[in-house]
């Protein structure tokens, strides 16, 4: 296994990877890969192992059987013992390459909002304070809530929280971006400024980005390629415009009947 991914090399790779709860089977001999810079949506029913995946490649999770890659890198260094036996090292420089905005924002309640953005640069970084503010500044500015730096996460709605979350999770400058369903936490009303937010990293930025939402009108607008997941499974992927105008498989069909 090598640490010197190509151009060519996906950034993102499962090669059968399997992972169980206990008895309970999550993925069972699961194969995907996304491209650098590529935008991947995953929809599919409640509890079939969508956030599973995305857990997994943020290092949360371990998994039992199978290969993951991260931009060449490999989940279990050569010579370990099975998978994801790497060292704490090896798991923090994959994980320098990957940031997750998740359902619930986790911002520190007792920092600023610039503090929020420029705490993880610094401490894990080593960035100097000037250019670790300097950075928070921009990304702020970049989410809409410059004027917000010196409030408190209390004092934001959960819109406003969540377009910090996405701003803390690019200060860390990551090449992979995780979404998992970010806007299910939130008000009707705010969700499209979440949304868009992410819609103008999605056109603007060569990111490579992986998403778990219910929003399907948005799964349409930002992917290059939709994953219909069904229990531990891709059974159905492509162009959105096809799997949502023309899905094949009867079980898309009916998961999309369902939910749009
Ligand atoms: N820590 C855990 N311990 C035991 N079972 C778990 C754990 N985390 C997830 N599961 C189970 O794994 C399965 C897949 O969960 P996962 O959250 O990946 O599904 P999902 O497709 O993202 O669902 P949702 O759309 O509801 O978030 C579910 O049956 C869930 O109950």
């Amino acid at each position: 296994m090598t640490d010197t991914p190509s151009s060519t090399d996906p950034c993102i790779r499962f090669s059968n990877v399997s992972k169980r709860f206990g008895t309970l089977t999550v993925l069972d001999d699961f194969n995907f890969t996304v491209a650098p810079g590529e935008k991947v949506t995953l929809i599919g029913p409640s509890g079939s192992g969508k956030s599973t995946v995305l857990r997994i490649l943020m290092t949360l999770e371990p998994f039992q059987d199978g290969v993951l890659e991260l931009k060449g890198l490999s989940y279990h260094e050569p010579g370990g013992h099975g998978p994801f036996r790497a060292s704490e090292k090896h798991l923090r420089k994959i994980r320098g390459h990957v940031g997750m905005v998740f359902q619930s924002f986790n911002l520190f309640p007792h920092m600023t909002v610039l503090r929020n953005v420029m705490e993880a640069p610094i401490s894990v970084l080593g960035l100097k304070r000037d250019e670790a503010e300097a950075r928070a500044v921009e990304l702020l500015g970049m989410v809409g809530l410059a004027d917000k730096k010196g409030h408190f996460p209390s004092q934001l709605s959960g819109g406003q929280q969540q377009r910090v979350a996405i701003a803390r999770a690019l200060a860390m400058r990551p090449r992979v971006l995780l979404f998992d369903e970010p806007t299910s936490a939130l008000d009707p009303q705010l969700v499209g400024e979440v949304l868009g937010v992410i819609r103008t990293l999605a056109h603007e930025h060569d990111l490579t980005m992986l998403l778990v939402t219910h929003e399907m009108r948005f799964a349409r607008e930002v992917s290059d390629r939709v994953c219909f997941f069904d229990k531990g499974k891709i059974v159905e992927q492509g162009d959105p415009e096809r799997i949502f105008t023309a899905p094949e498989h009867a079980r898309t069909r009916e998961f999309l009947q369902s939910v749009l």
